[in-house]
């Protein structure tokens, strides 16, 4: 187990050639965003062109589209098709699970459809990027829980059977990819809570990272958050085994593994415990695969820059006020930071 060092971090900083141009800095799909998560789809684009991507793409429901383009230029929108969602409304005392009408409502959910139209743009990309606020629907612990009742208004699935169908389609892709947030709910529903049960140990496609905070990878390894907890290393490193991916175990001293070898990363404080600081931080790995690093060092530098940002935020905004957003403008600053290290060789 390592501590990652400003030394090593500095080595990993992809090269800006002179003779370039936006091609030379590759493609991030982003695949995230939905009715009630807009902003989940602008942080995760945004800061992938922070960190140097020469081209974001958003692919998300039309409302989606129209409202990160309402708020930022830089983004090349993909807006997807989607399909009518049917409400059943059941009776309030939920007994007995009476039906007492039915509608049909645009909730925003992506057609599953939409993996077909999406084909020319998974060909393209240098890495994709999805999961972040791409919503399951309802809550995570009924989702995540076959024996729950369905709430009176609840979304039976979101995004999921969307999800399923593009998890198909990259399944013998060898571009990067990061699964964030609502991805991770998904492939634990489908390891441990679906019908359609896999036989076989889930593998992700190969070049993938995973992006948990301690309550989803206990829903992916279906155990308590703190028995991960008290032995984050050790948690994060048999997920990477398991699941054939790359971990990056969020929170206070977050945790790197490949299943061989373990980082803990120094950078952060709780200035990034607000909401949307994960999918900042979903952009910025996105940004660097993009740019030609391997999914470990693409994620090692992601992580410590991210809680960089963090730390030059709260020192001039205070631990308290740093918002998602300004993160945004504080990865300039901390890229600033690191550049003024003179790069060893490793
Ligand atoms: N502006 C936006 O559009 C935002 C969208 N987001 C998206 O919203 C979706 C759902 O995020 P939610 O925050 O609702 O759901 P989460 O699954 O992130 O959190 C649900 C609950 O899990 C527990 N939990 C979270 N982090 C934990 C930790 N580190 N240790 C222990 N327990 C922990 C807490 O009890 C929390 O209330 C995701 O797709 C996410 O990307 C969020 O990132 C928030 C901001
Ligand atoms: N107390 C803390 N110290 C350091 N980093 C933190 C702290 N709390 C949260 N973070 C970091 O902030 C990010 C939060 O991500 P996540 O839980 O996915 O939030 P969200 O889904 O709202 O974006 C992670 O990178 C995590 O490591």
């Amino acid at each position: 187990m390592q501590t990652l060092t400003k030394e090593y971090i500095t080595s990993l900083l992809p090269m800006r050639p002179d003779n370039s141009h936006k091609a030379t800095f590759g493609h991030v799909l982003n695949i995230a965003g939905s009715m009630h998560y807009r902003g989940a789809a602008y942080l995760s684009s945004l800061s992938a062109l922070r960190t140097g991507a020469g081209y974001v793409t958003l692919a998300s429901s039309p409302g989606v589209c129209q409202s990160v383009s309402a708020l930022t230029p830089n983004i090349v929108m993909r807006p997807l098709p989607t399909r009518p969602v049917i409400y059943a409304e059941l009776s309030p005392q939920m007994t007995d699970s009476v039906c007492i009408g039915l509608q049909s409502i645009d909730t925003e959910s992506i057609d599953e459809k939409a993996v077909i139209q999406l084909h020319d743009l998974l060909e393209k990309a240098s890495v994709i990027t999805v999961g972040s606020g791409l919503s399951i629907g309802q809550s995570k612990d009924e989702f995540n829980d076959s024996t729950a009742p369905l709430s009176s208004m609840a979304i039976a699935e979101g995004n999921h059977c969307f999800f399923l169908a593009l998890l198909g389609a990259l399944q013998t892709r060898s571009q990067s990819m990061v699964f964030d947030a609502d991805a991770l709910n998904f492939i634990s529903h489908f390891l441990h809570h679906s019908p359609r049960k896999p036989q076989t140990p889930l593998h992700l496609p190969k070049n993938s990272i995973i992006t948990p905070h301690p309550k989803e990878l206990a829903r992916l390894l279906n155990i308590d958050v703190e028995a991960i907890q008290a032995d984050r290393v050790h948690y994060a490193t048999e997920a990477a085994k398991q699941l054939n991916t790359i971990v990056l175990l969020k929170g206070y001293h977050t945790v790197i593994s490949d299943g061989e070898y373990a980082f803990i990363n120094p950078t952060g404080n709780n200035a990034l415990a607000k909401a949307g600081s994960g999918d900042v931080l979903t952009g910025i790995i996105g940004g660097f695969c993009a740019q030609g690093l391997s999914p470990l060092n693409a994620t090692c530098l992601g992580v410590y820059l991210h809680g960089l940002a963090g730390d030059l935020a709260a020192q001039a905004l205070s631990e308290y006020s740093v918002l998602a957003s300004d993160l945004l403008d504080y990865i300039p600053k901390a890229i600033k930071q690191i550049t003024n290290v003179k790069p060893i060789n490793v």
